[in-house]
């Protein structure tokens, strides 16, 4: 019946019989049906399942990533936290009309923000200093993964070097607000807009098909563009970073080389990463840091071997959360507790 056309709710489609007008509209239902569905919500789970055993079986190559000038799969996002371009998700071959749109770095209210660096645990604020040191003292480029369990604060952490970077930036003698130095971004929309971010995906121009391991080659214009608006990045930050998988970490350093015009890996970009290998995983695909159950990474990627650990372990979470984060922590580790047990049992 949703498919049925109506102009008149009350006497259309509320006082009728339904089992009647489908009868007597089901071929015109049955048509309209096929034009917006194409698979059964089951047959997509199906598909689903199918596709991630495929890829757990054969370990994906990580040295096929090609590069080539296909403009259909490569857009240039229209809107910020978007996840990326509908209808070539769709495998729909529409060219729609786009516009770059970077979201340029806001700050906080000093208010906001000194509240945020006052709430900062001993860590943190140990973490917060490095940062600042490396990037006030040196031109020196960086990689630090910042790792944690659920509820450590990992991303109010990123979110305060962030701002915290962007004030620096900000303050220095002839600066333009709206020149994009740091940026902070997310494997996904709702994880971006947690961090008040951007998708990897519109800040980078990444394909959204990650399953053909095709990282296409930006459109000379666009790459000039995106060039321009980001020519004195210095430091990108990552969130969620358990949910980037190995093919898209490659796609963010080939795409920075390329926009940098730098064969320095990740175009001489400093990059910050958080995240828990105990949380999401990357959809098809597999880690960019292959770990241990005891978190010692097993370096498999030249990429991950850059990258400084940072650790960080005291639960932020207040009361009921906090029991409950304990409790992922606890099974992450194999060492559940009977209390975890019943907790999670209710
Ligand atoms: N220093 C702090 N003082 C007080 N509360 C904090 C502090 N750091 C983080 N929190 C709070 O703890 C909670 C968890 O923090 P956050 O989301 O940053 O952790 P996380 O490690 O990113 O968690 P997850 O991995 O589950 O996303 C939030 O409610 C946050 O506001």
């Amino acid at each position: 019946m949703l498919f049925l056309p109506w102009s008149n709710e009350e006497e259309d489609l509320i006082h009728i019989i339904h089992e009647e007008t489908f009868e007597l509209y089901k071929d015109l239902i049955r048509q309209k049906r096929s034009e917006y569905v194409h698979r059964e919500a089951n047959e997509f789970e199906k598909a689903f399942e199918e596709h991630t055993e495929r890829g757990n079986d054969d370990d994906i190559d990580d040295k096929n990533i090609e590069y080539d000038q296909d403009k259909n799969e490569f857009l240039i996002y229209e809107t910020g936290n978007n996840e990326g371009d509908i209808f070539v998700e769709m495998g729909i071959n529409i060219r729609t009309e786009k516009v770059e749109h970077f979201n340029v770095p806001k700050m906080i209210p000093d208010a906001d923000y000194q509240r945020l660096i006052r709430s900062l645990n001993n860590n943190q604020r140990k973490y917060t200093l490095n940062v600042m040191n490396l990037i006030k003292d040196s031109d020196k480029q960086f990689f630090h993964f910042i790792n944690g369990g659920a509820g450590v604060g990992k991303s109010t952490l990123i979110k305060e070097v962030y701002q915290s970077v962007l004030r620096f930036y900000n303050s220095l003698p002839g600066s333009n607000p709206e020149t994009i130095r740091t940026a902070i971004c997310a494997p996904t929309g709702k994880a971006a807009a947690l961090i008040d971010g951007m998708t990897l995906h519109s800040f980078l121009s990444l394909p959204v098909n990650q399953c053909k391991h095709k990282l296409v080659k930006l459109d000379s214009g666009i790459s000039n563009r995106i060039g321009v608006k980001l020519k004195d990045l210095q430091l990108l930050i990552i969130d969620e970073i358990s949910m980037v998988g190995f093919t898209m970490f490659q796609q963010v350093d080939a795409r920075l080389q390329q926009i940098m015009k730098s064969r320095e890996p990740f175009g001489g970009v400093s990059v910050i990463v958080s995240g828990d290998f105990n949380q999401l995983r990357p959809v098809d695909d597999k880690y960019i840091f292959q770990f241990s159950n005891s978190y010692n990474a097993l370096v498999d990627n030249p990429l991950s071997s850059l990258f400084e650990l940072f650790e960080l372990t005291e639960i932020m979470r207040q009361k009921d959360d906090k029991i409950f984060a304990i409790a992922l922590s606890n099974i992450a580790k194999g060492m559940m507790t009977l209390g975890d047990i019943n907790l999670l049992k209710l």
